[in-house]
């Protein structure tokens, strides 16, 4: 499903702190059919307000970081099965360890699916210090960047420090690095937007680490996404930075 050696062969950028962006990630074919079966099941709003990050969307997972499983497969299509497949092969590691320069081959990694529907965004924020690299992959079939949305290469933490932006658009992806100077956001979707922005993070931690997002107990019920759904469930607070 997703084209490794791209992944493997591409070009790191090392300012304004060391990151890529992967195109072309699919072919026609698969990238079609993967926007068009975006999962809508099994997602928990997350909300927060003020401190050093803004945020507000809705969250699904796709490999649990506990067990490495896929969860909840029976809801996914044939090729979100095949994607989530290769997210959890040595060979994908393999390629992002190529790339960064870093061994991904043992670290803990999990996969969240995300929609930020009207009004989502995310603050700048250089990621938790646990984390040491992000792949972001992006599966919306068309996206005008003057409706928000992008992922905003950062400067520095000034959220007009942009230095490149990066459109949601289905087999596009970029890799980030994580590092103290790691800044980036995502810009604020407009309120009118017809569709979700619609994204996954693949997360690799250091060792010993634990998913902020979906702590041990957590019990928040689960809902299929609407796009007109108003916030009234909301999942864990403070679990990115
Ligand atoms: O969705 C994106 O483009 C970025 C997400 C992000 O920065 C994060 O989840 O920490
Ligand atoms: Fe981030």
């Amino acid at each position: 499903m997703i084209n490794l050696e791209k992944i493997a062969r591409h070009h790191l950028h090392h300012q304004p702190f060391r990151w890529a962006q992967v195109d072309g990630l699919y072919s026609p074919q698969d990238a079609a059919a993967l926007a068009e079966t975006y999962p809508c099941d099994h997602f928990k709003v997350v909300k927060g307000y003020g401190g050093e990050k803004d945020y507000e969307y809705e969250a699904r997972q796709l490999i649990a970081m506990t067990t490495g499983q896929v969860v909840n497969p029976q809801a996914l299509s044939p090729h979100w099965m095949a994607l989530a497949q290769d997210l959890r092969s040595s060979a994908y590691r393999q390629a992002l360890s190529a790339l960064t320069g870093l061994d991904l081959s043992v670290a803990p990694m999990e996969v969240n699916l995300f929609h930020y529907g009207p009004g989502a965004n995310l603050g700048p924020h250089p990621d938790l210090a646990d984390k040491v690299v992000t792949h972001i992959l992006y599966f919306n079939d068309s996206w005008n960047p003057a409706r928000g949305g992008c992922l905003q290469i950062l400067g520095s933490r000034d959220p007009d420090s942009v230095f490149e932006q990066i459109p949601p658009v289905v087999g596009n992806s970029a890799v980030l690095v994580r590092s103290d100077t790691s800044w980036h956001a995502v810009s604020r979707v407009v309120d009118d937007s017809p569709v979700s922005r619609r994204s996954i993070t693949v997360t690799f931690y250091r060792p010993g680490s634990t998913s902020s997002m979906w702590p041990e107990g957590d019990d928040t019920p689960l809902h299929d996404y609407s796009p007109h759904r108003q916030g009234v469930t909301h999942g864990g607070a403070d679990w990115y930075a």
